[in-house]
């Protein structure tokens, strides 16, 4: 007898049926069944990378916090350029109208507008709320909001003041939720819109001078995740960019303060310009892309940690299952170099020390 006629006796005599053929049928369904869970399963795992339509910009209602400065004006001023409505949203009304002038000389038509308001987005809720219903009744609902009011303190964590990490949480924190509560509403009636947070790079990576700031915009990334989750399915996406040192007058003045470690490790990303860091994330947010990364170490830093991010596209999720134990192993050696130039900044501190005692 030959090994499938053995075979097939065993199960027909298993099944007590004489004919194997009996089997057919059932055989069948199986593979039937299993086509079914396969597609099913593939559909489950392509159905979160299905991009969403980009947003026209030409002729929607963009609200920048910290629109005034740095990276805000130059998200402002790419939106404008692309034919938005703009509010820009900060506390310094000489600034702020400085910056509608900057704005305005890149208009592509006659009608668009530049609105400025003047508020503090960290202290009072309703006070937010309020200024954007005037905002959205002069330039109509917001389309897209980008919360990118904030700013830094660096220095060693017994050396900060400890109503600093209270204050970075408010501004940089709080800051991005209540102008985001006041519009998600109108958002989902009108099943449409986007929301950027400007995180940072020190909001992927906690490092040496960072312990008020980084959680502040790690913050951010846990408001992202959850948010988006709930506002999917009303076609409205969430995206957290994350710049590297940027060339702003924001950072001339974290650079007053900044220790040398963390002026080091930081060098590591080098220094983008604004222009540069509002093309990117603006191109992101408006294709409804959930992470927005500037340069090759914003990349790997970003594919290093996705963990549960949404993903908004194939190429993305194949690049992040790829790299992943690739970019693990570049970041140990990363981190190695960052211990020991925190180590050599301490041997050379107390070396200076004792010889200034010396003396
Ligand atoms: N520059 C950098 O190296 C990097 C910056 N970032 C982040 O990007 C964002 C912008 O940074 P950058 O352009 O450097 O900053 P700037 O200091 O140049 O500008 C900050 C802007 O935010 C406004 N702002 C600050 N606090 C408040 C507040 N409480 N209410 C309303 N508006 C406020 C400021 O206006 P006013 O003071 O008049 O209110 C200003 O318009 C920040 O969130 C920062 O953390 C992230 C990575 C790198
Ligand atoms: C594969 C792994 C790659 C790892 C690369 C790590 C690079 C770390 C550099 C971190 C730079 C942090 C800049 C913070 C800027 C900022 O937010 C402030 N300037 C705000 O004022």
């Amino acid at each position: 007898m030959s090994s499938e006629e053995s075979l097939s006796s065993t199960i027909t005599d298993w099944l007590f049926i004489n004919s194997w053929w009996l089997l057919l049928p059932f055989i069948m369904l199986l593979v039937v069944a299993a086509f079914i869970v396969a597609f099913v399963l593939l559909l489950y795992m392509i159905s979160p990378l299905i991009s969403p339509k980009p947003l026209k910009l030409n002729g929607a209602h963009v609200v920048v916090t910290g629109g005034s400065s740095g990276i805000g004006k130059c998200i402002a001023i790419e939106c404008y350029r692309q034919g938005a409505f703009i509010t820009l949203v900060a506390r310094d009304e000489t600034k702020l109208l400085q910056a509608k002038k900057e704005v305005e000389k890149f208009a592509i038509n006659d009608k668009q507008v530049v609105l400025c308001i003047s508020v503090d987005v960290s202290s009072d809720y309703n006070q937010v709320e309020s200024v954007i219903k005037q905002a959205q009744e002069k330039l109509g609902p917001v389309d897209m909001l980008v919360n990118c009011a904030g700013t830094s303190v660096s220095g060693k964590f017994e050396e900060v003041e400890v109503d600093r990490f209270k204050k970075l949480m408010e501004v940089n924190y709080l800051g991005s939720v209540y102008p985001t509560r006041a519009v998600i509403t109108t958002m989902k009636e009108r099943r449409m819109g986007r929301i950027m947070f400007v995180s940072s790079q020190a909001g992927q990576i906690g490092l040496f001078g960072y312990t008020a700031y980084s959680p502040s915009k790690f913050a951010l990334r846990g408001l992202a995740e959850s948010l988006q989750m709930e506002i999917k399915p009303y076609n409205i996406y969430v995206t957290v960019a994350y710049p590297p040192d940027t060339d702003t007058p924001g950072l001339a003045e974290e650079n007053k303060t900044k220790p040398l470690e963390t002026k080091l490790i930081s060098e590591t990303s080098g220094v983008c310009q604004p222009e540069q860091v509002a093309k990117i994330v603006v191109r992101d947010a408006v294709q409804g892309n959930f992470n927005s990364s500037v340069g090759p170490d914003g990349y790997m830093l970003s594919a290093l940690t996705c963990g549960m991010s949404p993903v908004t596209s194939i190429t993305e999720a194949l690049q992040q299952i790829i790299t992943m134990g690739l970019f693990r192993t570049i970041a140990l050696f990363y981190l190695g170099s960052f211990d020991s130039i925190v180590r050599r900044c301490m041997i050379q501190r107390e070396q200076s020390k004792s010889a200034d005692k010396r003396e």
